[in-house]
């Protein structure tokens, strides 16, 4: 393909990124695969290239631009790259006509600035959200130790006992200490997430928004593959993912229960009570994961943040009906708003007197609220809030 080419191409597949963050549709890095899998004239440099020129556009603009080209043209304004290829050769992009829109630039819509502001992300914290996502790995403790574990191409420990980082691209997933369970993708922000959770060998402990099971491994490993570890989620599909995870772990203690939306107690009556921490990485609006999927930011309204929130809500309500007494719950949002943080584990705390906050100490984050705050900016980690609350005996 010529450059010219790639760029009306990323303007086209920008188009239905749109398109689809309008109708609540794939996210743009199916679409692009999937486009990737339909071209197979397009070579690995030209899909490179595409990939790159898409990610970059969208990064460029804050609001939802009204079309891939103006996306590309708010592009040109800082890539002088661009503006050439507008010549409307073969396959190219027409010439620039005059008074053409240009989406607007920024971090994100101006409602969701505001939020973040007034969550204290602002400035350089503000740019972070958009940086580029290190690649970050959890030696797993199961099989492996971070100290002595030689992987195929550099690898620098990060704040987490367990973590390592490797250069951004990088086929971890083709390397035989993945497939054998030794190493597992998982950024550091997530592993300290697990690492508040302190599951100790013999415990009984529920992640009870197990999704596909980033976090349940790493508290399998945390616990020594001895106690009970229920991994529940409603999502059968997100759930189906952690048995083949699992297995190629050497997590053999994961229980995976399947729950019915509204009704969750009914498959987890066993527990009620009974658990000795209880992990709920609750849905939220993602807006600490932006490095990773930008045009996330287009996706939300203040009514979905307002949902978001009363779910996280009646989760935190229904976790702690699981916890023994003396035993812990563990609040986790990868979202940067106090809507979604601080003002959840307040809301619990002065709802339910017989649970304290407590302090962690975790190796990256700051205080914010009743719970420690990671960002990108600060930590370069994904955006998390972190809380712990624990049941009078
Ligand atoms: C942030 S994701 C979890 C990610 C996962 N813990 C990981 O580390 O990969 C939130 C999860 O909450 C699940 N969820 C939504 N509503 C739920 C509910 N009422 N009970 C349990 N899980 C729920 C979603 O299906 C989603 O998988």
């Amino acid at each position: 393909m010529t450059p010219a080419a790639r760029v009306q191409t990323s303007i086209e597949l920008l188009d239905r990124i749109i398109a689809a963050a309008q109708s609540n549709g794939a996210p743009a890095d199916r679409i692009l695969a999937e486009w990737f899998r339909n071209s197979r004239f397009a070579g690995s440099k030209d899909r490179r290239a595409i990939r790159e020129l898409v990610y970059a556009a969208i990064r460029a603009c804050g609001p939802i631009p009204v079309s891939g080209r103006a996306a590309m043209l708010r592009l040109a304004q800082t890539d002088g790259t661009i503006g050439p290829l507008l010549d409307g050769s073969n396959y190219g992009p027409a010439p620039l006509a005059e008074d053409e829109a240009v989406a607007e630039g920024g971090i994100a819509p101006a409602w969701l600035v505001e939020r973040l502001e007034a969550s204290g992300i602002a400035a350089e914290e503000g740019q972070a959200l958009l940086a580029r996502a290190p690649l970050d790995l959890r030696v797993n403790t199961l099989k492996a130790e971070r100290a002595t574990l030689k992987l195929p191409e550099p690898a620098e420990p990060t704040p987490a006992p367990h973590a390592l980082r490797v250069a951004t691209g990088t086929l971890v997933e083709q390397w035989p200490e993945f497939r054998d369970g030794a190493i597992e993708v998982q950024d550091t922000g997530s592993q300290i997430a697990c690492l508040a959770v302190d599951a100790r060998p013999g415990e009984t402990v529920i992640d009870l928004c197990a999704g596909g099971g980033g976090k349940t491994l790493a508290l399998a490993a945390a616990m020594d593959n001895q106690g009970r570890l229920i991994a529940s989620d409603t999502d059968r599909g997100r759930l189906s993912r952690l048995a083949p995870r699992a297995e190629r772990a050497g997590a053999t203690l994961i229980e995976s229960v399947l729950l019915d939306p509204q009704r969750e107690l009914e498959a987890l009556g066993d527990f009620v009570g009974q658990a000795d921490a209880v992990l709920i990485d609750a849905p939220c609006s993602g807006t600490g994961t932006w490095r990773r999927n930008p045009e996330a930011r287009w996706r939300l309204d203040p009514a979905q943040l307002d949902r978001f929130a009363q779910v996280q809500d009646r989760l935190l309500d229904l976790a702690a009906q699981l916890v023994r007494p003396g035993g812990r719950l563990i609040y986790v949002t990868c979202s940067l708003l106090d809507l979604e943080g601080a003002d959840r584990i307040a809301r619990f705390l002065a709802n339910h007197g017989d649970w304290r906050g407590e302090n962690l100490s975790l190796p990256l984050g700051k205080q914010r609220g009743g719970g420690t705050r990671l960002t990108p900016g600060r930590d370069n980690t994904d955006g998390f809030f972190v809380a712990c609350a624990r049941l009078a005996c």
